[in-house]
C-alpha cells in the first residue's frame, strides 16, 4: 500500500460540491452512498442516464431544450447518443455568469497583466461574433487559432462557438509544417493569429508563418491578427489582415447564440502526430460541456469565484479544459510564456498575487521545480491554494512527497489522466478521497474504467491495459475526413470491439486508486517481462544529477535490452560511479529485469510541442528506422543524439 499523504477533513468534505451532489442524488433516486465515492462511482456507471442527467441538473446546464431522452443506443461504444433531443450552445454556458467580477486575467512572461470582467468578456465575444457572422461563418464552419494563451484566444473561441462553428487551435511555437499538417486538413474559413509572442526572454515572430499558412491553406478567407507585441506591420501576414481590435461590431452588445443539437461539433483537436500526419479528433459541444462540468465541479471542486490556473498552451487539450472553468463561474488565469520565467518564481508569485485556488501543471514542471531546489513554502504564502493538479505524464512518488513537503500540507494533489482523444480524463482527482503517494485518486464518475489483461479480463493489483467499457459523453464524434469511421475504430476499438482501449499501461488497486506505468506501445519487454517506462523514470528521478531521462527497449540478440538515456546537470559527466548508482537505485527498488543494460548520456531529449518525451521516436532512431513526422517535435534536432551510438552496437 502506498503511503497516505493527505486525508480531507470533515469541513472539506462537507464543503465539497461532490458531497452536495451525492446528497441530491440520494434524495432524488432513493439510494444511499454512505458518503462513499466508490459507491457513487458504481451507481454512476450502472445508471448512466440517471447519472448524467443529475450532472446536467446539478451544474445547471443552459439549454433551449433538454429533450426527453438522456441516452439512446446505450450499449454502443461508439454509437451511443447522449441527450438526442437537446439543443444548446457551448459559449452560452461559458458566458452565463455576468457582472463586474473578473472572468479572465491574462499574464505574459514579461509581467504584462490585463483583466476582463465577465461583462467585458461578454461584450468582446459579441463584437467578434458579429465579425465572424459578417465574414459568412455558419454552423459547422471551421475557425482556426494560431495563438498564444491570451484572453483574445478565449474571445475568438467563444465567438466561434456562439455561432455553432468549430474551433481548432495550434500554439504559435508550431513550425509551418506542423500548422499545415493540422489546419490544412480541416480547411478553416477564418484564421486568428498573433503578430508575435514572448518565450524565455525572446520575442518570436509569427507573421512570416501566418503568411505561409494563408498562402498554403486556400480555404482561409479572413485573417485577424492580435498585435500582442505590437511593433510590426500586420499586412506582412496578409494584405487584408484585420487588427483584432477593429474586427467585428464594437456596438454589438448581445450575442445571438446558435442553439444546436447536443452533438454538434465544437472542437477539432489533434493527435501528437509523432507517427504520421496528426489525426483530427472532432469533439461535440454537449459532451465536452457536460464532462468538463462534471470534472471541474465534482472531481476538482471548482466553484464560482475560484481562481483557476492551468499551465498550458493553446496546442494542448488542457487549454480547452481550462477554459471550460468559466462555466463554473471561476476566474481563469491565462499565462503565456516559459513556466520557469524569473528563475521559476513567476508562477509561484502568481499563486499569491492572484490568489490561485486550483493550480494545474505537468508532472515535468513539478519534478523540475524540485530539481532546481525550489522550496515554495519558504518563499511564498500559498494560503489560497486548495488543489494542485498534474498531468502530461505520471507523477512520481517523489513529486507527490515534494508537493506535500515543500508546497503545503493542506491541499488535494490530484494526478489526472485522459487525453486529447477524449478531451478530458478517465481517471483523476476527488476532493473527498485521500491522496496516496504515486497514485491517481480514482476513476472519474460515469467512466467505466478498468484494467484488463491480455485476454480481456479485468485485473486488480496487476498491470494491464486501461480500458473504458461503457459509453461516455466526451467520446469524440469521430475523426475528420474519416467517413466510414474506420480510422476512428482502428485507433481505439480494434483490440476489443465496443471497448475503448486507451493505450495506457496501468494498474488499479483494490481501494480504487490508479497508477499509469507508461504508454502501452512504449512498454519494455526484456526477457518477455512487461515493464512500463514510468517504473524506470520514477527511480531515475531520485538521482540528483539526472535532470531528465528516456528509456527504450533495444532489439538485441533475439531479445530486448533496456537502454536508458540521461540528461545530467550542467557540468556533470556520466562516469562509472554514477552509472552504478543509477543501476543500483533501479535494482534495489524494482527488479533485476528493470536494470538498464546500457546507460548513456545525452544533451537533450526530443519532445512534442506540448512537452511529452517521444519514446517511440527515440526507439526508431536507435534502430535506424525513420521518424515519420519530425514537425510534431519541439526539438527535432535532439533525435540525432540517439543515432548510431557506438555503445549500442555491442
Ligand atoms: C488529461 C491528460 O491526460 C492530458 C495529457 O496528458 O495529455
Amino acid at each position: 500500500m502506498n503511503k497516505k499523504l493527505w486525508t480531507p477533513d470533515a469541513k472539506r468534505i462537507a464543503e465539497a460540491p461532490i458531497t452536495a451532489f451525492m446528497q441530491a442524488v440520494e434524495r432524488e433516486h432513493g439510494v444511499a452512498f454512505n458518503g462513499e465515492y466508490r459507491q457513487l462511482h458504481r451507481w454512476s456507471v450502472e445508471q448512466p442516464a440517471a447519472f448524467w442527467q443529475a450532472v446536467w441538473d446539478f451544474a445547471g446546464v443552459e439549454a433551449s431544450s433538454r429533450g426527453d431522452a438522456v441516452l439512446e443506443n446505450p450499449d454502443a461504444l461508439p454509437g451511443a447518443r447522449w441527450f438526442p433531443g437537446a439543443e444548446l450552445n457551448f459559449a452560452a454556458n461559458l458566458l452565463r455568469y455576468r457582472g463586474e467580477q473578473t472572468a479572465l486575467v491574462s499574464l505574459l512572461e514579461n509581467g504584462e497583466r490585463r483583466t476582463w470582467s465577465r461583462d467585458a468578456l461578454y461584450r468582446e465575444v459579441a463584437r467578434v461574433a458579429a465579425g465572424l457572422r459578417d465574414a459568412g461563418v455558419q454552423p459547422g464552419d471551421r475557425v482556426a487559432g494560431f495563438l498564444p494563451n491570451i484572453a483574445e484566444t478565449v474571445v475568438a473561441m467563444l465567438a466561434t462557438a456562439s455561432l455553432g462553428a468549430v474551433w481548432s487551435s495550434c500554439s504559435p511555437d508550431f513550425g509551418i509544417n506542423g500548422v499545415l499538417d493540422r489546419f490544412g486538413q480541416i480547411e478553416p474559413r477564418v484564421l486568428f493569429a498573433a503578430d508575435a509572442y514572448y518565450y524565455n526572454g525572446k520575442t518570436c515572430d509569427c507573421l512570416e508563418r501566418v503568411q505561409a499558412v494563408c498562402r498554403e491553406v486556400p480555404s482561409i478567407e479572413t485573417v485577424v491578427i492580435v498585435p500582442l507585441v505590437g511593433d510590426r506591420d500586420i499586412s506582412r501576414a496578409h494584405p487584408d489582415a484585420i487588427d483584432f481590435a477593429a474586427f467585428g461590431d464594437a456596438q454589438a452588445s448581445d450575442i445571438d447564440f446558435a442553439s444546436l443539437p447536443f452533438d454538434h461539433p465544437l472542437y477539432i483537436m489533434y493527435s501528437s502526430g509523432t507517427t504520421g500526419v496528426p489525426k483530427c479528433i472532432v469533439h461535440g459541444a454537449g459532451g465536452t460541456l457536460l464532462q468538463h462540468l462534471k470534472e471541474h465541479r465534482l472531481q476538482v471542486g471548482l466553484g464560482e469565484g475560484d481562481v483557476f490556473f492551468y499551465y498550458t498552451t493553446c496546442g494542448w487539450m488542457m487549454w480547452n479544459w481550462l477554459v471550460s472553468g468559466l462555466a463554473c463561474g471561476a476566474t481563469l488565469l491565462l499565462y503565456d510564456g516559459s513556466p520557469f520565467a524569473r528563475d521559476g518564481h513567476l508562477l509561484l508569485d502568481a499563486i499569491d498575487r492572484e490568489g490561485i485556488n486550483v493550480f494545474g501543471t505537468s508532472a515535468k514542471y513539478i519534478a523540475a521545480l524540485e530539481k532546481a531546489g525550489h522550496r515554495p513554502r519558504e518563499s511564498h504564502r500559498l494560503d489560497s491554494l486548495r488543489s494542485v493538479l498534474s498531468t502530461g505524464s505520471p507523477l512520481s512518488h517523489e513529486s507527490f512527497d515534494y508537493v506535500y513537503r515543500e508546497f503545503r500540507q493542506e491541499l488535494c494533489l490530484s494526478s489526472i489522466s485522459g487525453g486529447t482523444d477524449i478531451l478530458s480524463c478517465f481517471v483523476g482527482g476527488c476532493p473527498i478521497l485521500p491522496v496516496y503517494s504515486g497514485e491517481i485518486q480514482a476513476a472519474g464518475l460515469g467512466m467505466a474504467v478498468e484494467v484488463w489483461d491480455d485476454s480481456g479480463r479485468p485485473v486488480v493489483g496487476e498491470k494491464g491495459e486501461l480500458v473504458c467499457t461503457r459509453p461516455f459523453p466526451s467520446c469524440p464524434l469521430g475523426f475528420w475526413n474519416d467517413d466510414d469511421g474506420s480510422r476512428f475504430h482502428d485507433a481505439y476499438f480494434a483490440t476489443w470491439p465496443g471497448v475503448w482501449a486507451h493505450g495506457d499501461y496501468a494498474e488499479v488497486f483494490a481501494h480504487g486508486g490508479f497508477v499509469i506505468h507508461g504508454r502501452s506501445d512504449a512498454v519494455l519487454n526484456p526477457g518477455g517481462v512487461r515493464i512500463g517506462t514510468a517504473e524506470i523514470y520514477r527511480q531515475v528521478e531520485r538521482i540528483d544529477e539526472v535532470l531528465e531521462s528516456v528509456v527504450i527497449g533495444q532489439d538485441w540478440q533475439d531479445d530486448v535490452r533496456v537502454v536508458l538515456f540521461v540528461v545530467l546537470r550542467e557540468g556533470v559527466v556520466l562516469d562509472e560511479a554514477l552509472v552504478d548508482r543509477i543501476r543500483r537505485t533501479i535494482r534495489e527498488n524494482t527488479t533485476p529485469r528493470h536494470v538498464p543494460a546500457r546507460v548513456l548520456q545525452v544533451a537533450d531529449i526530443p519532445r512534442t510541442i506540448s512537452g511529452k518525451i517521444v519514446e517511440l521516436a527515440v526507439r526508431n532512431v536507435v534502430h535506424g528506422r525513420p521518424v515519420k513526422n519530425t514537425d510534431a517535435l519541439a526539438n527535432p534536432e535532439a533525435l540525432s543524439l540517439f543515432a548510431n551510438r557506438p555503445e549500442l552496437q555491442d
